[in-house]
């Protein structure tokens, strides 16, 4: 993109009509922009109420600005903020103002938390965090994007990253001095415990921790059962709209209706499908096929019978496949039991409600506990999980390798290593390694 000595700026707050609604300015320009609109740069960090003019000099509004100079703003820039009434004129007005001055642009998308990166205020994990709190929707997004907004998952990687750049630099000083006295043996018996640590703990990240990616995009539960089963009204109830068709036909449903929910700060998807069952229709065969589809995807299945049927309709059930709840509807017609039965078991009236509670309840402890809670999740995306995959593949390959005999091989590997570690907070740099040999070693002694 640009060098970064544009000035941009962008309305913050969403757009459409607001109370109050926020413009932000980073860049060189910034404080000529500020003084412009407003006749002055007031003392920095603090709040004043000022009257912003346009270049005719007539007032946009009267509002409250910022200066945030640089290097200690969000972006490292200088930056100033207008908070302005959020009503679609002024916000107009104050933007077309800033597009009409000299050396100003609008941002793009990110553009500040992209300066933000590049000015070394946030990592790249960070800058994820970022746009993790920004989407997030429920408690556990919230807090994990928070912690990982707050460096905490960067730090563990760095920390990681850290302790192989030492074990690097023993590798190269054996390189290096081979023909020294002793040199060798100290490295070999410090290498092998560092490297095959580190791959212990990064691959217990790995395999705990399907649980970080679970909680940015949530799980999956799908109601699936024979037709009339009482799956739609089951929807309703859990969703409490009324979201999908219930009628007393079998097949009702075609398409899979989705409701998003949060069970225990866990963002839930219940997907609703289509009966499931023989048909020659051919577009309720086609309903069949998706929900068939879904089943096999789900995180967890509800299967809904019918108490009242004369069959139970377990024998379209899956045999294999997700786990697995079993759930008798409609005991407002029978008088069964309302509530959970067993670990696996529940019985519900959608009518009535009885049992619906309970279920939600059951959800909410199951989704709590698939995400857990204890350490804090390194692995929040598929970017971090192929980077970690990559870093212990090629710990695995050091730890298999003799440094005696090839010191400059499990170098390569555990650079190899370190450098994937530096692409998950985006600090690969290689002056690092010459730093920690010169700093360990007394080279120069
Ligand atoms: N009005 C307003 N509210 C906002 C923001 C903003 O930019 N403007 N934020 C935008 O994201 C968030 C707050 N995040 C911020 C993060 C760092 C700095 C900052 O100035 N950091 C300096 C100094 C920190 C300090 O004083 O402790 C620095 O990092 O050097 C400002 C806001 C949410 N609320
Ligand atoms: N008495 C009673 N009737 C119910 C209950 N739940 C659903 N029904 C009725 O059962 C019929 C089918 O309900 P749906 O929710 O459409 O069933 P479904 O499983 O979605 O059916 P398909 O979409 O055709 O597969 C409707 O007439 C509902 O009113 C219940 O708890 N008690
Ligand atoms: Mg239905």
């Amino acid at each position: 993109m640009n060098s970064g000595t544009d000035t941009i700026f962008a309305l913050s707050s969403g757009s459409g009509k607001a109370g109050v609604a926020v413009v932000r300015i980073s860049g060189p320009d910034a404080g000529a922009a500020l003084r412009d609109l407003t006749g002055g740069i007031p003392k920095e960090r603090h709040a004043v109420l000022r009257s912003i003019r346009d270049r005719n000099g007539e007032k946009i509004d009267r509002g409250l600005i910022l200066w945030l100079p640089g290097p200690g703003s969000f972006t490292g820039e200088d930056m100033a903020e207008f908070q302005v009434h959020g009503g679609r004129s002024v916000v107009s007005g104050l933007i077309e103002t800033l597009a009409g001055m000299e050396g100003l642009r609008p941002a793009e998308p990110g553009e500040f938390a992209r300066r933000a990166f590049g000015n070394g205020k946030l990592d790249l994990t960070e800058i994820e965090g970022l746009a993790d709190l920004i989407d997030a929707e429920t408690v556990l997004q919230r807090r994990q994007a928070l912690r990982q907004l707050e460096g905490r998952s960067g730090e563990i990687v760095e920390d990681w990253r850290r302790r192989l750049i030492g074990a690097i630099a023993l590798c190269e000083a054996g390189i290096d001095f081979v023909d020294e006295d002793d040199v060798s043996d100290e490295v070999g018996a410090d290498i092998t415990p560092i490297v095959a640590h580190l791959r212990a703990e990064i691959c217990g990240h790995l395999e705990e921790e399907p649980r970080g990616e679970s909680i940015r995009t949530g799980l999956t539960v799908v109601i699936a059962g024979p037709p009339n089963a009482g799956k739609s009204s089951l929807l309703n109830a859990l969703a409490r709209r009324d979201v999908a068709i219930v009628a007393d036909v079998p097949g009702t449903t075609r398409d899979a209706i989705e409701v998003r929910l949060e069970l225990g700060g866990v963002p839930v998807t219940m997907v609703d499908t289509a009966g499931i069952r023989a048909s020659g229709d051919e577009i309720e065969m086609e309903g069949v096929r998706r929900a068939e589809r879904h089943v096999a995807d789900a995180d967890l299945v509800l299967w809904l019978a019918d108490s009242s049927a004369e069959t139970s309709g377990l024998e379209t059930r899956p045999r294999t496949g997700p786990e697995t709840w079993w759930v008798s509807t409609k005991i407002d017609l029978v008088d069964g039991v309302a509530g959970r039965i067993d670990a696996v078991r529940f019985g519900l009236s959608a009518l009535s409600g009885a049992g619906v509670g309970e279920l939600l309840r059951g959800l909410a402890e199951w989704a709590t506990n698939r995400v857990g809670s204890g350490t804090i999740p390194v692995i929040t995306r598929v970017r971090h999980r192929r980077e970690l995959e990559s870093a212990a593949a090629a710990l695995e390959r050091a730890g298999g390798l003799d440094y005696r005999s090839d010191p400059d091989l499990v170098a390569e590997e555990l650079r190899a290593a370190a450098n994937a570690l530096g692409r998950v907070t985006g600090r690969i740099d290689v002056e690092d390694v010459l730093d920690a040999i010169f700093r360990d070693f007394c080279i120069g002694k």
